[in-house]
């Protein structure tokens, strides 16, 4: 392993998984962490998040040679800022927000001088905090590396290299097409579920407890969704606005589309359309790229296995 000692900000979901993954995979390597929050510095000493948790992050990430930002996508600055003195000059940092290019800016302007190579694991659940991270959290899951022109194509490999040591498949790709990508398979369907969700909650003629007792299958989905973090949604959205903005009027034009088509019986459009959808679900089974989370959809219990 490239890496001797890593250093992970920001210590809820995926920063405890990746310090939970680094020493269940690779024991030789150090661990430090810090969060922002002591009841959540707290919570990591005691679940071993990482072999270190100090009390300031100048002291994580002193000596590391990787340090990774597991905070939210609109936190990524100050959290950058709080170690930029303290960094190592030969350090690499990353992070694994899950949009890339207002990320790779904002590190990089706040770390002067420093090697900064974004990555972003696709891979996560609708938890967060200290008590939601996992070890197994990242295997058979892609981890998206987003490298500046000008990054140093060693520390590209030893990136690589660690993402696969806990169990991840790396993909490169620009931060542009990064943040055009999972604008429509991410974030523009955590919108929708929002949305669903919210809508239901509002009507006057349907009750709550009539829309939490028949929550049949599709609904129920959308609801898991919708649990998801505000911080980092609210985050998400802000970062990355023009990808989002643009996926979520082609959706519009679509929708509106159905909607012509049911006000007009136009049956046929709705079962092409339906079929058609159908085909890219199957697709996704028989590629193996549906979910290996053996709670996913159904429970809110994790492990650490
Ligand atoms: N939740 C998910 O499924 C996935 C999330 N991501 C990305 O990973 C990042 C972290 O998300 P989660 O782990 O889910 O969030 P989380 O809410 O579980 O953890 C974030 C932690 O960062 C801490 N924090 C905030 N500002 C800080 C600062 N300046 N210094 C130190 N700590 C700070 C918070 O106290 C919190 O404990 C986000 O950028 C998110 O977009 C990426 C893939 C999946
Ligand atoms: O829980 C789910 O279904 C997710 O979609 C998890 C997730 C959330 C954010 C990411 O950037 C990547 C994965």
């Amino acid at each position: 392993m490239p890496f001797r000692h890593v250093a992970i900000i920001g210590l809820g979901l995926l920063g405890g998984s990746i310090g939970l993954a680094v020493q269940q995979h690779l024991p030789g390597v150090r661990t430090s962490g810090f969060d922002l929050d002591p009841a959540t510095r707290a919570r990591a000493r005691e679940r071993g998040l990482a072999a270190l948790v100090p009390e300031t992050a100048a002291e994580a990430v002193a000596g590391a040679d990787l340090v990774i930002f597991c905070v939210p996508v609109g936190a990524m600055s100050a959290a950058a800022a709080s170690v930029a003195g303290a960094l190592a000059p030969d350090a690499l940092v990353s992070d694994v927000g899950s949009s890339k290019q207002t990320v790779v800016r904002e590190l990089t302007q706040a770390l002067p001088g420093i090697d900064v190579i974004p990555a972003h694991p696709v891979a996560g659940t609708e938890h967060s905090g200290p008590d939601a991270g996992f070890a197994a959290l990242f295997r058979k899951r892609w981890c998206i590396i987003t490298p500046p022109a000008e990054a140093s194509i060693a520390k590209l490999d030893s990136l690589s290299r660690f993402w696969e040591a806990i169990g991840a498949t790396v993909e490169i790709m620009t931060p542009e097409h990064h943040d055009l990508v999972l604008a429509v398979t991410s974030h523009l369907p955590h919108l929708i579920a929002y949305t669903i969700v919210g809508t239901a909650s509002d009507l006057e003629e349907v009750t709550r407890s009539e829309v939490i007792k028949y929550s049949a299958g599709g609904f129920r989905d959308f609801t898991r969704i919708a649990a998801s973090d505000p911080t980092m949604w609210r985050d998400v959205f802000l970062s990355n606005r023009d990808a989002v903005l643009e996926m979520l009027q082609r959706f519009t034009e679509d929708l509106t589309e159905l909607q012509k088509a049911i006000r007009k019986g136009d049956g046929e459009m709705l079962f092409d359309q339906f079929t058609r959808t159908r085909a890219i679900r199957r697709s996704i089974i028989a590629e193996g790229q549906d979910d290996a989370r053996p709670d996913f959809g159904r429970g809110d219990h994790q492990s650490d296995g």
